[in-house]
């Protein structure tokens, strides 16, 4: 099976291209190689490497930036993903696609599950639910895999920053009223290893497709806030000295774009149809190992 990986410098594409290894000839391609913005190339590129399985973490994932640069999130997130599906589909591959909790408003006050009524409040959350409705319009085998508050090790995310401001700050002042779940790229990453796998061995892959297609919800188990997430990152770190944490409103914090204040998406529907996932705090401390 030939599996193409877009956007591979990113946390999730980065680990994806370790953990598909043994599946399959893994075609990992950065934004260099396939840039999303460039609609024809995406086409060529695809055309060019006829992949069995597309798999696709490669996003606009700058939340405050889009809500200025409007049409290249769209085209990235909203058009491109549509473009690949309908390439895969004239090929008879299938695509996995990552969307995020951010196309809720955040006005739930429990867990949102797939079949929720969507409503983004900023620009990236509209072009990535515009991605997902590109992909769900062609009727190709899919699965679209939300994810919310993605840190790892490497690359731009909340973890790095909290353990740079640590370095320097005696008091770190976080928002505490935004509830989501801090998901490590590896659990997501893995998680669509085994998703991938499970495909790969099926008796009649065209019935796996038909049967398990479809949306799905994945992140780490329990919730926090992001200050809650702070604590844990410095409680696990080992540093010289470490900063207090002032947990704050969302709106001492003003950001360009706004962030919804429930962000916790239930994964019942994965968890029954593929596999167990880790809790927020055991994932972190693993990747902080
Ligand atoms: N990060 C998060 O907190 C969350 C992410 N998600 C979703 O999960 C998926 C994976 O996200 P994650 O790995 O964290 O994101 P990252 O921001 O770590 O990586 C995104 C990757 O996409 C690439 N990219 C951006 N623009 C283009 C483009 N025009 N053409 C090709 N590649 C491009 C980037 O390239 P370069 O390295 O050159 O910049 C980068 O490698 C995405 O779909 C994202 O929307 C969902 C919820 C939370
Ligand atoms: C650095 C910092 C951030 N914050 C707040 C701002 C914001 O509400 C929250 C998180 O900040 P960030 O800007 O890192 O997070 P943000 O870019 O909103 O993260 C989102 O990214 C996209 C791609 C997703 O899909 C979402 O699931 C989510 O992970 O922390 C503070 O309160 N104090 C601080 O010192």
């Amino acid at each position: 099976m030939k599996i193409l990986v877009t956007g591979k410098s990113g946390q999730v594409g980065y680990e994806l291209e370790r953990s598909l290894q043994g599946l399959g000839e893994i075609i990992a391609l950065d934004r260099s190689q396939m840039d999303l913005s460039d609609l024809i190339q995406v086409r060529n590129v695809i055309r060019e490497i006829k992949p069995d399985l597309i798999v696709n973490p490669a996003a606009y994932t700058a939340v405050d930036k889009a809500e200025t640069e409007v049409e290249l999130a769209m085209r990235v997130n909203g058009e491109a993903p549509g473009l690949m599906a309908e390439e895969a589909k004239k090929l008879g591959a299938a695509i996995i696609h990552y969307s995020t909790d951010y196309v809720f408003d955040g006005s739930k006050t429990s867990p949102y599950v797939e079949t929720d009524p969507t409503c983004p409040i900023n620009v990236y959350g509209a072009s990535k639910l515009a991605g997902e409705q590109a992909i769900q319009a062609i009727g190709v085998p899919h699965l679209i895999l939300r994810t919310s508050w993605v840190y790892g090790m490497r690359g731009k995310n909340f973890l790095l920053t909290v353990l740079r401001l640590a370095q320097d700050r005696d008091e770190l002042r976080i928002v505490g009223d935004q509830h989501g779940a801090p998901t490590w790229c590896r659990t997501i990453s893995d998680t669509t290893a085994h998703i991938v796998a499970q495909a790969a061995s099926a008796s009649h892959s065209q019935d796996w497709w038909q049967e398990k297609r479809g949306l799905y919800h994945l992140t780490a188990q329990g919730q926090t806030t992001w200050a809650g997430f702070t604590e844990a990152i410095l409680a696990n770190a080992v540093l010289p000295k470490k900063p207090t944490v002032t947990a704050i409103s969302t709106q001492e914090y003003p950001l360009p774009a706004k962030r919804p204040g429930n962000s916790v998406i239930s994964c019942e529907k994965l968890i029954n149809a593929f596999c167990g996932l880790p809790t927020w705090d055991q994932a972190l401390k693993l990747c902080q190992d």
